[in-house]
């Protein structure tokens, strides 16, 4: 008896000390679930070229913004997309014979030689017009914009504005993305949590093995380039040539399809309205969707596709009624900062059940 009371006396401080190790790993987790619970997810997604990178840069504008440093840091990013633009420009145009030209174009390191032999030499219209000349860069408006604004843009500490922000080109951004987020509201009171939005590039199918991760997200942002309704891209899948917008539903069908997804609410949202309204008067909506029985209008047009995805929002082939639809032009601050707010209130409203 002596004894054993002596083994466990012996053991009492090991006891006590695996207890409180088991305490703080027990704090700890409930910590852990705390900060998992508080932080809420939107998934965005959207094929590529949809403007997902334009519209997250919208988030964080009207969210947390841009601090100097990030400005400066996208200003350098910036710039160097900028000198490898005028590289390319300059090296297949073949513009100028002018041996400065060429000096300049050689030098790997001197990008501020570059910019001013272009400007004093060449002078930026030219470089303008060999862009509007040219099919191979006049496709891209975001060059267009950077070289608008190439002498402010090639200035030493150049931080770039918001609408800089929007329009250039940054290398391209991994296939899925992570910015905090936080949701303007406009008189709605609810218990501060911390949000994220998690953009992921659609397209192939490739995407969807991201999905587990997503499982608990709140809600599903969807992307849709409207401008591409007369356009086509490959479908892997069925080995066929599939209308964009068309590709785009059966995506967000295949979406909300996925076991273990499951949204409260479903968000669509048809960008490049502008781009979509312009191309209208030259391709009526009926040659690529001959079904289509309304006016020729962008509205009208926007609303039929809004009832075709609300029909394909399906779980277990049960029909979702929490699905909404924005049109929107991701390059336009003011309308962003209104649909965003619209948009955060409608699932913000869904969470707190007063709709
Ligand atoms: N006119 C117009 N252009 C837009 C709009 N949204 C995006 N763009 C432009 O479309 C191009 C593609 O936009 P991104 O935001 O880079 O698209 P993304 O979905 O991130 O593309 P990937 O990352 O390559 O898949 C850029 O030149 C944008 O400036 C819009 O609403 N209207
Ligand atoms: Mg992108």
């Amino acid at each position: 008896m002596t004894n054993r009371i002596r083994r466990w006396s012996r053991a009492l401080p090991r006891i006590d000390a695996a207890t409180a190790r088991s305490n703080d790993i027990t704090e700890e987790l409930k910590k852990d679930r705390v900060a998992i619970r508080a932080t809420r997810v939107l998934a965005l997604f959207g094929g590529p070229g949809a403007g997902r990178s334009t519209f997250l840069r919208q988030v964080k504008l009207h969210s947390f913004g841009y601090d100097t440093q990030e400005r400066e840091g996208l200003g350098v990013s910036i710039q160097t997309s900028m000198i490898s633009a005028l590289r390319l420009i300059l090296g297949s145009a073949s513009i100028s014979d002018d041996p400065a030209v060429q000096l300049a174009l050689s030098s790997q390191e001197d990008q501020l030689l570059l910019v001013d032999t272009i400007q004093q030499r060449l002078a930026v219209p030219l470089v303008k017009q060999v862009i509007e000349a040219s099919p191979q860069f006049q496709a891209d408006p975001s060059l267009q914009y950077m070289m608008g604004a190439i002498t402010r843009i090639m200035t030493p500490r150049y931080a770039p504005t918001d609408i800089d922000i929007l329009h250039c080109k940054f290398p391209p951004a991994p296939p899925i993305v992570e910015i905090p987020f936080k949701p303007p509201l406009r008189g709605l009171i609810e218990h501060p949590m911390k949000t994220t939005v998690v953009s992921v590039r659609c397209g192939n199918g490739l995407q969807r093995k991201w999905l587990s991760l997503l499982g608990d997200a709140e809600a599903i942002i969807f992307l849709v380039d409207l401008s591409r309704y007369d356009q086509s891209e490959y479908c892997p899948e069925t080995d066929e040539q599939l209308n964009c917008v068309r590709a785009a539903m059966r995506e967000f069908e295949a979406i909300c399809n996925v076991p273990l997804m499951r949204f409260d609410s479903a968000v669509v949202i048809f960008n490049k309205f502008d781009l979509f309204t312009e191309k209208l008067a030259r391709i009526p909506f009926t040659e690529c969707f001959p079904e289509y029985t309304g006016p020729n209008e962008a509205a009208a047009a926007a609303e039929y596709c809004t009832q075709r995805f609300q029909a394909l929002y399906c779980v277990f082939g049960v029909r979702q009624r929490n699905i909404r639809a924005y049109n929107t032009n991701s390059l336009d601050v003011d309308q962003t900062r209104v649909t965003l707010q619209e948009i955060m209130e409608y699932i913000v409203r869904l969470r707190l059940r007063i709709m």
